[in-house]
């Protein structure tokens, strides 16, 4: 993978991928109907949907553009096309951007623009389920897991944080 030595660079490559059109380009402002639907270490996560369509889409946004989080969010974009042909595998969509005025500075950020996926988490979705499910839902969910794994190392990536949503 391609390593990055400063915080320009990485913003230098996004900006390329998205004028290249080699990642699709969302416009902000045509994002609605925004609702917080997780956190994790680098930001949180909003549901929203795009130009008043129905379905939704996951937002997943950056606390802070330091030079730690666009490295993160690069080799997050990276990592998520090679891995982006698997079914069992949330889809990357592309990005959006805002540029915040404060008065005294301008400052950017990105957002990753991912599928939503509405049924939850797999944790939250065994507590309400677990007795209800025959031993062929359960093989086919550990199935479904160990293919995305296998996807994975397939491609060389180790995941070390598995979260999974169905
Ligand atoms: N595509 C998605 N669809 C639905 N909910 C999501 C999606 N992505 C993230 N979430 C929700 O947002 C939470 C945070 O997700 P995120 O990917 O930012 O962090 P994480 O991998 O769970 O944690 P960390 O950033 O600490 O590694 C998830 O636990 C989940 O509840």
């Amino acid at each position: 993978m391609q390593n990055f030595e400063n915080t320009d660079e990485c913003i230098d490559w996004i900006e390329e991928a998205i004028n290249k059109k080699h990642i699709k380009h969302y416009e902000y402002e045509h994002f609605n109907d925004f609702q917080v639907i997780g956190s994790g270490a680098f930001g949180k996560v909003f549901r929203a949907s795009y130009n008043k369509a129905e379905n939704y889409f996951a937002l997943k946004s950056f606390f802070d553009l330091d030079s730690v989080t666009i490295k993160g969010i690069v080799r997050e974009i990276m990592l998520q096309r090679d891995v982006d042909y698997h079914d069992n595998i949330i889809r990357f969509y592309g990005i959006t951007k805002f540029v915040s005025d404060n008065q005294i500075y301008q400052s950017k950020n990105y957002l990753l623009v991912m599928e939503y996926a509405n049924g939850g988490t797999l944790r939250d979705y065994l507590k309400k389920n677990f007795n209800r499910l025959t031993w062929d839902n359960k093989y086919n969910l550990a199935y479904q897991l160990a293919c995305a794994v296998s996807c994975l190392h397939n491609e060389k990536i180790v995941h070390r944080d598995l979260v999974i949503f169905i």
